[in-house]
């Protein structure tokens, strides 16, 4: 259940030997795909979901709810998906059991790797099971926060043991006797008060679970809320699949927002999944770094993805984008550069997972005399590393000199005629600071990363597509069929 570190060879980041002139064509989005996944398996009626991400985060979405009695099946392609939901109480007393006598008691057991989205959507979820389940997963996700759900799992009836560390996994979830279980209980919506300033997938887990208690739940994060369009998006997911959610009304202070979700399960959908806009950060970055132009198809018009927020952030980072049409017809987003950065003052609270990338073109925009701000963004302490040490820590490590502040990061000015070093980068099994390297790899001569597998948590296929968008080569379609 925990992976080690590799003993692969360190990755020699290709340099760019000029501008782009590129169309890199993304999977599924990972947030989107997890919330059509846990919808799909707790609907009244079947699903059909496409361009859905095949990722090690999807997949252990999958297998996870799989355990709790789902059925998916691949229908012409790995990212089509059938999916039959699971029958409430989830059966997990039936699936996934132990055939030894000696384990006869064992719980069902789920591998959440290192993914926030499936510790958090599949922790309520597990209250509502048949038998009790242990969430477990790699030894860096045993210190990503859970506790304030947890305690509302528990107060939704379940009784939760944790097997190490108070607050974090691994944790045994019992759901409540029948009596007093979520299944069984009260007829008007449930209050949940949550902190969720460490975590927006504490709010959604709730919101995701919700509509499959008796009478629903009002749910009121009591304070800051990062990552809102995160929450957002789950509420879209809930809406297009016919639950009935209200939102917080606009101007009421944070810490006394609600929102209130009608019982009910979602409806069977024919769902098709959007593209990867987080993900496609690092490859519209790299036109910035290399110029020339890098497009990102299927760009959707609307989106309650965070990495919509790159047509804003790209061009106070030195870049231009535009929304355009492809030669195959398609909207696209095309990021354009020179080469020469901007520094940047930005507060990232609710699009902190592109933080990242955006570090990594701070320190190349140091090496050119300009410094950089982060703020608002002291929750990506709890990601998949702490990264605003791990930040710091590489950016320092190829010279540029970067700190910590409360919030955030700072990087500032590196002095004139100072270059940035080569290195051997760490990932800390942080898909995206293996990406953050790849970026400065672009233009810094002599830098490696010790671990770029750990790209395959939401991409899989990044190393390929990196290299074809170097190349200039056309697009390969990895996960996208016809729309
Ligand atoms: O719900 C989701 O799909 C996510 C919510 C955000 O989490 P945080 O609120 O913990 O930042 C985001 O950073 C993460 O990558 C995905
Ligand atoms: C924070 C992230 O992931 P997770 O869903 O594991 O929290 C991320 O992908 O940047």
């Amino acid at each position: 259940m925990h992976d080690e570190p590799t003993n692969a060879p360190a990755w020699a980041a290709p340099r760019a030997m000029g501008p782009l002139n590129a169309v890199v064509e993304l999977p599924g989005s990972k947030s989107l795909t997890a919330r059509a996944l846990v919808l799909a398996a707790t609907a009244a009626g079947p699903s059909t979901l496409a361009g859905v991400l095949r990722a090690r985060d999807t997949d252990l979405m999958i297998a996870a709810l799989t355990t709790l009695g789902a059925r998916f099946e691949e229908d012409s392609s790995p990212t089509r998906l059938r999916v039959t939901p699971a029958p409430i109480p989830f059966p997990v007393s039936r699936s996934a059991r132990p055939t030894s006598e000696a384990t006869a008691s064992a719980p069902a057991r789920i591998d959440c790797g290192l993914a926030g989205t499936v510790m958090r959507f599949i922790a309520p979820l597990a209250a509502l099971a048949d038998a009790p389940v242990l969430l477990d997963g790699d030894k860096a996700a045993r210190s990503r926060p859970l506790r304030p759900l947890l305690d509302t799992v528990s107060a939704l009836g379940a009784r939760v043991d944790y097997l190490a560390a108070p607050g974090f996994l691994p944790v045994l979830i019992t759901p409540g006797a029948p009596d007093n279980a979520v299944v069984g209980a009260g007829t008007g919506p449930r209050d949940l008060a949550i902190d969720s300033t460490a975590s927006s997938q504490f709010l959604s887990a709730l919101l995701l679970a919700a509509p499959l208690l008796p009478g629903g739940a009002r749910i009121t994060p009591t304070g800051h809320v990062p990552s809102l369009p995160h929450a957002a998006m789950t509420v879209a997911s809930l809406r297009e699949r016919g639950v009935r959610v209200e939102e917080p009304a606009a101007g009421i202070p944070e810490g006394e927002r609600t929102w209130a979700v009608a019982p009910g399960r979602p409806a069977g959908a024919r769902i098709t999944i959007e593209p990867d806009l987080s993900n496609a950060g690092p490859f519209l970055a790299a036109a910035l770094v290399a110029g020339g132009s890098v497009s990102v198809p299927h760009w959707p018009a609307r989106t309650t993805q965070a990495g919509d927020a790159w047509r804003s952030l790209l061009p106070r980072l030195g870049g231009t984008t535009r929304l355009i049409r492809d030669s195959n017809g398609a909207p696209a987003l095309e990021a354009a550069g020179t080469g020469e950065l901007a520094g940047i003052d930005a507060d990232l609270s609710a699009v902190g997972e592109l933080a990242p990338t955006v570090a990594a073109l701070a320190v190349l925009a140091s090496a050119q005399g300009r410094a950089s701000r982060l703020r608002g963004i002291a929750h990506l302490r709890g990601h998949e590393t702490d990264r605003l040490t791990a930040i710091v820590a590489e950016a320092r490590r190829l010279g540029a000199p970067a700190r910590e502040t409360a919030d955030g990061i700072e990087v500032g000015a590196m002095t004139a005629g100072a270059r940035l070093r080569p290195a051997l980068l760490h990932s800390y099994a942080d898909h995206r600071m293996a990406t953050f390297a790849a970026i400065i790899g672009l233009v810094v001569p002599g830098v490696r990363l010790d671990d770029v597998a750990c790209t395959s948590k939401t991409l899989p296929g990044f190393i390929g597509l990196w290299e074809r968008m170097l190349a200039g080569a056309p697009p390969a379609a990895p996960g996208r069929e016809a729309r």
